[in-house]
This record gives structure tokens, C-alpha cells and sequence, in this order.
């Protein structure tokens, strides 16, 4: 396989951009739907094979590799094996954790997440959820999953007013995904977290990847960081439950196992010796 062509001039330029100057360059990766496929059960989410491989080989040449996730930073390290990826920075539950180099710095939940914790089962069960829904309890977020239901889309319809209302009362918001309503802080998203690690980094370029509705404002930023100067491209990891991410992208990849092709191209398409 050659390295894929991105179908926006834009979308080239950042690729160009970040291959030239790999050693300045910031990728950062979704993780579920991204890095790993979409299975039923969270707690059983692992990289598609190959890809910690190729993340391990373009820590060693770019300048910063990180994961962005609405996963907790500690389950993405774990469930992933991130830890073995050298440098690599793991922005968990939309930004509001950070780790790296084995530490984590997360402020403290709002108390709104406790009183969803305490009302969320009560709500869903008297809103009639169908058998395979299940919540993830985040620490600090909680996750209503309907991808076990017999009819998941219906599900998710269902509950959603219910966990709007209940968001709201608690002063959390509602992050909708595939097949999860997730009731989560306000205050964060995936958007303001690539653009403080760009700016941390001093990004000269930037490549997000990612499948899902809340990578969409990371992608916004990575436009922001384009009108501003720096280049950057979006790469999606398409599948069927999500189409608006794909049209959104530079480059679209068919999920994590294109993704994996495409890390060993671009690997295999980084300049050695920055000019
Ligand atoms: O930001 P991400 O890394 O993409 O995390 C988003 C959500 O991912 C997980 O749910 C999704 O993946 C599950 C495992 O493949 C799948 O069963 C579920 O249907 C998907 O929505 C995770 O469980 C959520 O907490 C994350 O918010």
C-alpha cells in the first residue's frame, strides 16, 4: 500500500508538513473506534495488532504522540499497553486528565457526577431501557451503553431525553457516541485539549485521528491551527454507525485496521533529515 493521498489541499499540505518535519510534528489519537475496534463489552477493548508497534516507531521520530480519549487516561494505558510507547501524553475523559511517564493529574470531579451516580440506574430502569443496556461508571462520568440492546438505536433514542434532563439537573453535560450517552463535566472537550498540547508542544504541524462525534472538535481546532499557521490533517476512521466524521476529514481510513496500514506508510514516508 502507498501512503494514502488526502483528497483536501489543505489535508496534503498537513501531511507534507508533518512528513517533512516529523521531529516538530504532534499526532494524537482517539482511542476506541480509532486505535482499537468497536467491541460489545469496554472492558474488553485492545489495540487492533500493530498499532502500539507503529506508535512505539513514530514516538522515536515525531515529536510528540498522544492519545485523546473519553476514556479515563489510566484504562485507555492500560487497556491500550500505551505505557510501553515511549513519551507518549494520554489526555483521558475528554482533556480533564493527563498522564504521562506513569503519572496522572486530574482535578476532582464536579459533585454533579455523584448525584448522576445515584439517580442514573433508577432513571433508566423506569424509562423503560431495554435488556443490554448497561451504564460505565467512569469515576468521573458515566456512560449509558445500548450496543447490547436488541434494537441499540431505539435504545438510545429512549433514554435520551431522560439522560438530557437528568444531565442538566446535575449541571453535566450529555456527550452522545456510538451507541453511549456518556453524562459528563462541561468544560472540556477533545478541541481545547489537542490545542493546549499543540501550543504545549509547539506544534509545527498536527495529525488527529479519530471515529466519533466528540473527535469532531478536535478536528475544528485542527482547522483554527491551520487558519493560524500551522499546518495539520485529519484522518478518519470510518465506519458505518458515524458518517459525519468521514466527511469531515482529509483522509479516510476503513478503522483501525486502515489506520494500522497507515501508520506503517507514513512511518515509512517521514523525512529522516529535517530540512
Ligand atoms: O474517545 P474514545 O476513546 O473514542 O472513547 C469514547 C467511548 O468509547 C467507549 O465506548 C465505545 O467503545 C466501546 C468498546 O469498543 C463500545 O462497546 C461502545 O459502543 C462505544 O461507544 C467507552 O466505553 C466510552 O466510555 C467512551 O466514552
Amino acid at each position: 500500500m502507498a501512503l494514502p493521498s488526502p483528497r483536501t489541499d489543505d489535508g496534503h499540505r498537513g501531511l507534507d508538513a508533518f512528513r517533512s518535519s516529523p521531529g516538530r510534528a504532534l499526532a494524537a489519537f482517539d482511542f476506541d473506534g480509532t486505535l482499537a475496534p468497536i467491541v460489545e463489552d469496554p472492558r474488553t477493548s485492545v489495540p487492533y495488532p500493530g498499532i502500539v508497534p507503529a506508535l512505539t516507531g513514530l514516538a522515536a521520530r515525531v515529536g510528540t504522540v498522544a492519545v485523546v480519549t473519553g476514556r479515563p487516561a489510566e484504562t485507555a494505558v492500560l487497556l491500550g499497553g500505551l505505557a510501553e510507547v515511549p513519551d507518549i501524553v494520554v489526555l483521558g475523559h475528554y482533556g480533564a486528565e493527563r498522564w504521562a511517564g506513569g503519572r496522572l493529574v486530574a482535578a476532582a470531579p464536579p459533585p454533579g457526577v455523584d448525584l448522576v451516580r445515584e439517580q442514573l440506574p433508577a432513571l433508566v430502569d423506569s424509562a423503560g431501557a431495554p435488556e443490554g443496556t448497561w451504564i460505565e461508571d467512569k469515576d468521573r462520568s458515566l456512560a449509558v451503553h445500548t450496543r447490547r440492546a436488541a434494537d441499540p438505536d431505539a435504545a438510545l433514542e429512549l433514554l435520551r431525553p431522560h439522560l438530557e434532563r437528568l444531565a442538566e439537573h446535575a449541571g453535566l453535560v450529555t456527550e452522545p457516541g456510538r451507541m453511549v450517552i456518556e453524562l459528563r463535566p462541561q468544560g472540556v472537550d477533545k478541541g481545547a485539549a489537542l490545542r493546549s498540547l499543540a501550543q504545549e508542544t509547539a506544534a509545527r504541524s498536527v495529525l488527529y485521528a479519530g471515529d466519533d462525534l466528540g473527535d469532531l472538535p478536535a478536528f475544528d481546532t485542527l482547522v483554527s491551527l491551520r487558519e493560524e499557521g500551522v499546518p495539520g490533517v485529519t484522518v478518519c476512521s470510518a465506519s458505518e454507525e458515524v458518517t459525519e466524521v468521514a466527511s469531515r476529514a482529509d483522509l479516510v481510513v476503513p478503522g483501525p485496521a486502515g489506520l494500522a496500514e497507515f501508520l506503517d506508510e507514513l512511518l515509512a514516508n517521514l523525512r529522516t533529515h529535517p530540512s
